[in-house]
């Protein structure tokens, strides 16, 4: 199944388009399943998921909180009330700006309690000390590790999730969450989802906005050789449907086909 690509011109657009499509997943997801399972990523994700879930009056309302289980596809071993938390983003973007009323999401963070700092990166955490973390996180999973909708972002590299290009990890089969000591991006210690977690998915959304973003948009949509991460999300055998939501300036001069959501 090729990715479709949903493009806009105006930022405002694309959030809706973002909205319409995460609560089109959340209703076909209620009928068959008491809860809707949803990962989340960081960067900037975080302020689209804000202007499309509390701030736009026609898709917030019809946001079902209260079945919402909340997960990160990727997360950088701070605290999470650190600014580099991606919890601590989503916390600031969304949870805090619920209305009072709302019955919360269950928003599966890392275990603070294996952070042993308060600020910023551990010093004293080893490698077997991010795995442990790694596995707690894995045990939290929902059954067979099965998410109705992820949504991810693409770094300028092509980087999703923590998957960076070129790395290991890549190549992971065994673990369902992975630790990583060398990010190329801060901070460098982080768990990421692996492809065995992407694979699972019924249907993966990336935002991605920007002219910024063109030239790695040209690698994952025209360039056959490019083994970038978020192009092998594209190249998923196992049937989930990806989407993009991109602005114009985003795929400008890129040979993709796209249209309106
Ligand atoms: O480090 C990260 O970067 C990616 C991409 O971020 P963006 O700001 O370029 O959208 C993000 O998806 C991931 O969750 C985060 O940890």
């Amino acid at each position: 199944m090729p990715a479709k690509v949903y493009s806009h011109a105006q930022h405002d657009d694309v959030v809706n388009a973002v909205g319409k499509h995460i609560l089109k997943i959340q209703d076909e997801s209620l009928k068959s399943s008491s809860t809707f399972k949803i990962a989340v990523s960081g960067g900037s994700l975080g302020k689209v998921l804000k202007q499309c879930l509390i701030d736009n009056s026609s898709i917030a309302p019809h946001i079902q909180w209260d079945k919402w289980e909340v997960y990160f596809s990727d997360e950088r071993l701070v605290p999470l009330d650190h600014p580099d938390s991606n919890y601590g983003l989503f916390n600031e973007m969304v949870l805090s700006n619920l209305p009072t009323n709302t019955t919360k999401p269950k928003v599966n963070a890392i275990d603070e309690s294996l952070l042993t700092g308060k600020d910023g990166q551990i010093a004293s955490a080893s490698q077997s000390h991010d795995e442990s973390i790694a596995k707690r996180y894995e045990a939290s999973l929902p059954e067979n590790a099965k998410f109705d909708l992820i949504l991810l972002g693409c770094g300028p590299d092509g980087h999703t999730c923590s998957l960076f290009p070129d790395h290991r990890l890549l190549k992971e089969r065994d673990e369902l969450i992975s630790a990583i000591s060398d990010s190329p991006k801060p901070p460098p210690r982080r768990i990421t989802f692996t492809f065995p977690v992407l694979e699972r998915a019924s249907s993966i959304a990336f935002v991605a906005e920007g002219a910024g973003k063109a030239p790695i948009m040209e690698k994952i949509f025209v360039d056959k050789s490019s083994q970038l991460p978020s192009k092998l999300v594209n190249e998923l055998k196992t049937g989930v449907d990806v989407s993009w939501f991109v602005d114009d300036s985003a795929i400008e001069g890129v040979n993709v086909i796209s249209s309106k959501y």
